[in-house]
């Protein structure tokens, strides 16, 4: 089987302009002071309870975890609605047709909570493609740990796929789980790309169906 697993945010769609509306909603709300851009940025990529951590940490809120609790509420009410501001990033849509057409069969690992993630595969029609997802709260530990991307494989009966992601974490958890990784250089990553192990990156999406089709062909010897 040609398994290829994705992540979601920072890799599939530009979710942070959603992301950040939500979270300085939230601090209105709360009378804190707002965040930038990009902060909410830097901010994602371990799931949104991280996220709200971070962003309690950046304007002086403290780690209280009811108030963490209490917070999280408010941010997933501002963010679980239909995606306003998240787009495709270029070249997707063509790039996931090509692949399914190649005879590949693609599914979906990402730290996005399951109704979020639900939401935005329906808006974005990209739960005809995706055979498997597994969400930040599919099982009881997120990425970095290997388990979400173990769960996926093992849900479409393979032992072998690609994973491709944006993100330190995506590298970490690629590497936990001794799958090779493929790093979309556009998205939230915060190193240098050669500081996210990888074998082999891109930065427009009309390349990934040429670097799928070489790593799944079958060698010369
Ligand atoms: O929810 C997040 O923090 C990131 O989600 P991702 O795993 O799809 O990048
Ligand atoms: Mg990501």
């Amino acid at each position: 089987m040609k398994a290829v697993i994705f992540d979601l945010d920072g890799t599939l769609i530009d979710s942070a302009p959603d992301l950040h509306i939500a979270a300085n909603g939230m601090l209105r709300d709360e009378g804190l002071p707002k965040i930038t851009f990009e902060q909410t940025r830097s901010f994602i990529g371990k799931g949104v309870g991280v996220l709200v951590s971070q962003v309690m940490q950046a304007v002086g809120a403290g780690n209280d975890p009811e108030e963490h609790a209490r917070l999280l509420g408010r941010f997933m009410d501002r963010y679980e609605g239909e995606p306003k501001n998240t787009v495709f990033y270029p070249g997707v849509v063509d790039a996931l047709a090509r692949l399914e057409a190649m005879g590949c069969t693609l599914a979906l690992c990402t730290n996005k909570p399951e109704e979020p993630t639900r939401i935005a595969l329906r808006h974005f029609d990209l739960d005809r493609y995706m055979k498997v997802v597994a969400s930040g709260d599919t099982l009881p530990v997120k990425k970095p740990d290997p388990a979400p991307l173990l769960h996926v494989m093992r849900e479409l009966g393979t032992d072998g796929a690609l994973y491709i992601g944006d993100s330190e974490v995506d590298a970490q958890t690629a590497q936990a789980a001794a799958v090779p990784f493929v790093l979309y250089t556009e998205g939230y990553r915060k190193s240098p790309d050669e500081q996210l192990p990888h074998a082999h990156a891109f930065d427009h999406w009309d390349k990934l169906p040429d670097i799928v089709a070489a790593h799944f062909a079958p060698s010369e010897a």
